[in-house]
């Protein structure tokens, strides 16, 4: 019982068309995983799946030792936290940054319940270790995308989930900021409750040495999967974006550059 996320053998069809095909995926508590997949290639969709919010059109998906089908999916997502851009898209840009994050006690959106003093020193207690204890009483329509993914990261781990996963988390940050955003990941797994992580990504070089283990995704099937170190190298990469590639490892991150 040490599986995070358990796919075995997962098609998914829609309107006669295999979007995700023949997927086997295995991630074990003390790992965390990255993502990466053009365009296209099906990473929303397992997420989608991940998350319940669709079922297999054959094969099976066990999450946190929960198989589907026999889960409450409602309950389950509680221990899932979820930082995406369509996540951005439904914030109330009036809330303000403490609101926002202990909405994510209640894995709503909103505050329907009314939070017991201790939730907002936990608020609190993930702003400061984000690094965003300053946006407390600011609206989030005020806030950076910086600030707003801090924020809504926070807000991830307000449960205390077994799983957070990070959707394109630098997206639209310049690179400072994507840097400092990236040192502040890094430091969640520091934690002695951390969640298990997986950050979908279109960039190698934002894979932190935290990240043991890497999925290849393309065209809605597993190109390749295994340790990071193995799976980004410069053949690899070469195949499976079909563009001549040179892989360079600093810092124990992998940089990529196209070779003509
Ligand atoms: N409900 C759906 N009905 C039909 N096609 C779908 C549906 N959902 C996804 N697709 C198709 O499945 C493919 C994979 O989409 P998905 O959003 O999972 O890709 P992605 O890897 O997340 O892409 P991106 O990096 O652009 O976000 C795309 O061709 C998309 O058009």
């Amino acid at each position: 019982m040490d599986k995070v996320i358990n796919i075995q053998n997962v098609d998914w069809q829609r309107d006669g068309k295999m979007i995700l095909s023949d997927i086997n995926w295995q991630v074990k508590r003390g790992e965390h995983w990255a993502v990466l997949g053009l365009n296209g290639s099906g990473k929303t969709t397992l997420l989608n799946m991940i998350n319940g919010y669709i079922w297999p059109t054959t094969g099976h998906v066990c999450i946190l030792d929960q198989p589907f089908g026999k889960t409450d999916i409602r309950e389950l997502r509680k221990s899932i936290g979820w930082v995406s851009s369509s996540l951005q898209e439904k914030i109330n840009g009036r809330e303000y940054g403490s609101n926002i994050v202990v909405s994510g006690k209640y894995a709503s959106i909103g505050l329907y319940d009314e939070p017991k003093a201790e939730d907002f020193k936990r608020a609190g207690q993930l702003m400061e270790q984000l690094g965003c204890s300053h946006l407390m009483e600011r609206m989030y329509q005020t806030c950076s995308q910086g600030e707003k993914q801090k924020l809504l990261i926070a807000r991830g781990l307000m449960a205390s989930p077994e799983l957070l996963i990070l959707d394109e988390p630098t997206n639209g940050l310049d690179f400072i900021s994507r840097e400092g955003l990236l040192a502040e990941i890094q430091q969640l797994v520091t934690q002695e409750d951390a969640p298990t992580i997986i950050l979908v990504t279109h960039h190698i070089e934002e894979i932190l040495p935290i990240f043991t283990n890497t999925l290849l995704l393309r065209n809605g099937t597993v190109f390749n999967q295994g340790r990071s170190k193995d799976v980004l190298t410069s053949e690899n990469l070469s195949h499976f974006f079909d563009t001549p590639l040179e892989v360079s490892w600093r810092k124990n991150r992998a940089w990529m550059t196209i070779i003509d």
